[in-house]
């Protein structure tokens, strides 16, 4: 067929047997389902059994289904709306460009109105926490179909429109991976559709249900929930706000639309993400003014690396002469680009990573220290941050050969200063 002569690229983790698709495919709802039950159990062991097993009458609902298919409609529909800009993505093999609607953060704004007047009306949100269990077990039957409609819908795919990796030939590690690189119907684009709305702003929604019913179980909300809802949906807010950025990530420009993305953005980041808010609604944390503020601090010194550094090189790649990046030194690379070494990313390989890391600590710590369980998103994050850096840098060396190196022998360390 014409999609096997597709590309090929080195396996990705490990290739199709444990530790690699096969193993993870079955690792990561494991380990949201394990999450979620863990998170409302008394001991909050991240590392013990689960506290039970929990049968299919717990996890089977229509309507948990038929609420996951309402909220991707709306989505979706919010997506269709008429976007104040509409971007186009990097050069494709074809040398063509694909458009793509910036009005995410539009979709949180009128999500956040719908939902209000939902309220108003009597829309019981905050009986969503009773429900994680069933709506995480439709989110993975959701992702498993999806994915495997794409699998399918890459077989008629040209040659052309596959991503690098994702092509070994192993159904198995192709349906994790993803053949195609971004598939569409129309105008609505999948995987750019589900990398950062159904998921990030269902993630924010979760919080802000758990912090409602904290209220209803205590009388008011506490400082730790507060502290975690509001520096999530700055994290949140940021991501919409800056929505063209995504369009130069590798999950976009280099990722094809396979399982590990579509359970990642669909299921993984709106249960695992909002872990922090779920052991706060069960193991509520009393937290002194002092301690919030040195918290605030923290999240705001990440905050300001993230940002700083993200919005550094993205004014750098749109116009190198901007008088804001202008007087940063820089190395000339083969390809025509060059890369920044002073600022920012003279500082270490990856600032927005190491400013990301910092954040994800502010996160934890308004749970306090008597639990493992808050910390997870901070010792997963590392693990994907380091390996996703090792990815990045595989392919850096591939685009700019020498030029990475001198850079790397300039700026010697790729996340933390002096230390990694
Ligand atoms: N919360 C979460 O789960 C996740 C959050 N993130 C966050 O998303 C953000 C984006 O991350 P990511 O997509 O990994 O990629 P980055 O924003 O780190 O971009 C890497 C690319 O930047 C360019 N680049 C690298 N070094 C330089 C330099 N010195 N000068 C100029 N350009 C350079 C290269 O591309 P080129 O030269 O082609 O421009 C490289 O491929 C990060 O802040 C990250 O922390 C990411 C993943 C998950
Ligand atoms: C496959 C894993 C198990 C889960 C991966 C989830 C991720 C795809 C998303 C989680 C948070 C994300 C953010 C972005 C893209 C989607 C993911 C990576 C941004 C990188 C997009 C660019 C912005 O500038 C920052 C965003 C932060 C959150």
């Amino acid at each position: 067929t014409m999609a096997s002569q597709g590309p090929r690229a080195p396996l990705e983790f490990g290739g199709p047997l444990a530790p690699g698709a096969a193993a993870l495919m079955l690792l990561l709802p494991a380990t949201m389902f394990h999450l979620l039950l863990v998170a409302r159990s008394g001991p909050a062991r991240l590392l013990g059994p689960p506290p039970y097993l929990p049968g299919l009458e717990e996890l089977w609902s229509p309507r948990a289904l038929l609420l996951w298919f309402a909220w991707l409609g709306l989505q979706a529909a919010l997506y269709l709306l008429p976007a104040h800009k509409v971007a186009e993505g990097q050069e494709l093999k074809d040398k063509s460009r694909l458009q793509y609607p910036i009005n995410g953060f539009q979709a949180l704004v009128l999500t956040a109105l719908l939902l209000g007047l939902g309220v108003l009306a009597g829309l019981p949100l905050d009986a969503l926490p009773e429900m994680l269990l069933p709506l995480a077990f439709a989110a993975t039957l959701i992702a498993f179909i999806f994915s495997l409609l794409l699998y399918l819908k890459s077989q008629v795919a040209p040659a052309s429109a596959l991503a690098p990796g994702g092509n070994s030939g192993n159904p198995i590690y192709d349906f994790f991976m993803g053949r195609e690189l971004n598939p569409r119907i129309h105008f609505l684009d999948f995987k750019y559709f589900c990398e950062l709305r159904p998921g990030l702003i269902g993630w924010v929604l979760i919080n802000l249900a758990l912090l409602m019913q904290e209220a209803e179980l205590r009388g008011s909300p506490s400082l730790a929930m507060w502290l975690v809802n509001g520096f999530q949906l700055l994290y949140v807010g940021d991501a919409l706000w800056y929505e063209e950025a995504v369009l130069t990530t590798m999950d976009i420009t280099h990722d094809g639309f396979g399982f590990m993305l579509v359970f990642g953005d669909l299921a993984w980041v709106p249960f695992t993400y909002s872990l922090q808010a779920q052991f706060l609604l069960h193991h509520p944390q009393a937290l002194g003014l002092p301690m919030a503020s040195a918290i605030c601090l923290i999240n705001a010194v990440g905050y300001y690396i993230f940002r700083g550094a993200n919005s550094q090189k993205n004014t750098f790649r749109k116009n190198p002469s901007d008088p804001r990046v202008a007087d940063l030194k820089t190395i000339s690379t083969a390809t025509g680009r060059q890369l920044l070494v002073s600022g920012w990313w003279g500082m270490v390989r990856h600032p927005n990573y190491l400013g990301d890391l910092i954040m994800a600590l502010a996160w934890s710590l308004p749970c306090g220290a008597s639990h493992l369980l808050p910390y997870f998103y901070l010792l997963y994050f590392t693990a994907l941050l380091v390996h996703r850096e090792a990815r990045d840098e595989r392919q850096c060396l591939q685009k700019y050969g020498l030029a990475w190196r001198e850079y790397c022998q300039c700026v010697p360390y790729r996340i933390v200063p002096y230390i990694y």
